[in-house]
């Protein structure tokens, strides 16, 4: 697989299908828009899968696992040992997001794509391309073909899970560190001063939050990541798991598949796949806005707008998976809702 020749099968959406369904939304017998961002949700995914008849049965959550060489900067609360535990707790339905999971009938995915230590029952050991990133203010975080590789990885997935049925794909991650090299990506790529871009975390006290932005700024320094060159910036200041995750909405893209985006390093992997290729925006799908300072920032420079605003900084995919419920609701009203006839309503008129 090449990265070239995978990115050269995007296209954009599919605009006849998203206007059948944009026009049957207006038959059904409802006050018109009233189902607001659901209703363009379900419009933007009949462009996404090429036809206004479509239904989302079978939901994936892919959790993309690793750790983090600039934690030896003391910019975590916890030890980088969490990483792998949670990993493991993944497959054991013992994580937070798998119970929220269960309640949404996602099946989840976890994959160890450079956590530290090996971990047990992940996937298997072929998606791991490094055990951790490295230290990121001393050296650049990872080379261009491990970046790459990850990038490759998780488009792969993505063409594994559409062999396997899946209609819709949730993003999420677990790596210990990883809001510190989203911040360090999200600074580049929008051309943010560090402080505005760089929150606490998993729970930071004031002096370390101070310590994570030194570090930041020292990693964007010594490395000097090429702003125009989303996978310079993945290699140098970003991590595996933002890696991963790019390549997951890049193979949406390629294989017409909606990816939800989860909360902030979800949304710095999408930005990346955003710059990578701009046309991977037709195929994301947003979900909350994180409680990290530059989660609606980020959702915003990708024009979209979180469905669900309710304080949620967990990762894990958790904000992906409670959308999930919302968007088949919308789906299950467009595909069975009466039409204004068969529920005995004289059409509105759209106000003009
Ligand atoms: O998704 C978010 O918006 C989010 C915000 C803050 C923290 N997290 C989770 O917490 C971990 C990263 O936090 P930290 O402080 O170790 O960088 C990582 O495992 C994420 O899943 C996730
Ligand atoms: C316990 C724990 C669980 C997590 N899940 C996602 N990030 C996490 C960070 C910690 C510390």
């Amino acid at each position: 697989m090449n990265l070239k020749d995978e990115l050269e099968k995007i296209r954009p959406s599919d605009q006849r299908s998203m206007e059948e369904t944009r026009k049957h939304w207006k038959t059904v017998g409802k006050p018109l828009f009233s189902l607001g961002k659901l209703e363009e949700a379900v419009i933007r995914i009949a462009g996404m899968k090429g036809t206004s008849s479509y239904m989302l049965k079978k939901k994936a959550l892919l959790i993309m696992c690793a750790d983090n060489g600039v934690v030896e900067e003391g910019v975590t609360q916890t030890g980088q040992e969490v990483t792998a535990v949670v990993t493991e707790n993944f497959t054991r339905k013992a994580a937070s997001v798998t119970l929220m999971a269960e309640v949404a009938g996602v099946d989840v995915f976890p994959v160890d794509i450079g956590v530290a230590r090996d971990v047990d029952h992940v996937t298997q050991a072929k998606y791991k391309v490094a055990c951790g990133t490295r230290n990121m203010t001393r050296e650049p975080a990872m080379t261009r073909r491990e970046a790459e590789r990850a990038v490759l990885i998780g488009i792969r997935l993505v063409g594994e899970l559409l062999e396997k049925g899946y209609d819709i794909i949730a993003t999420g991650e677990m790596g210990i560190g990883n809001t510190t090299t989203s911040s360090a990506v999200v600074s580049v790529l929008l051309e943010r001063d560090p402080a505005e871009v760089t929150g606490r975390g998993a729970g930071l006290s004031t002096e370390g939050l101070e310590r994570k932005i030194d570090a930041i700024r020292k990693a964007v320094r010594l490395n000097a990541p090429d702003a125009e060159d989303a996978l310079d910036v993945l290699a140098k200041v970003g991590g595996l798991d933002i890696a991963g995750l790019a390549g997951v909405f890049l193979g949406g893209a390629i294989f017409h598949i909606p990816v939800v985006i989860d909360g902030f390093i979800s949304s710095a992997a999408a930005l990346c796949a955003a710059r990578i290729c701009p046309d991977a925006v037709d195929y994301m799908l947003p979900s909350h806005r994180s409680n990290e300072p530059a989660g609606g920032m980020v959702l915003e420079a990708l024009g979209l707008s979180a469905f669900i605003d309710c304080g949620m900084s967990l990762g894990e995919g958790s904000g992906a998976v409670a959308v999930i419920p919302l968007l088949e609701m919308g789906v299950e009203v467009y595909n069975r809702m009466g039409t204004f006839d068969e529920v005995n309503i004289e059409q509105y008129q759209e106000l003009k």
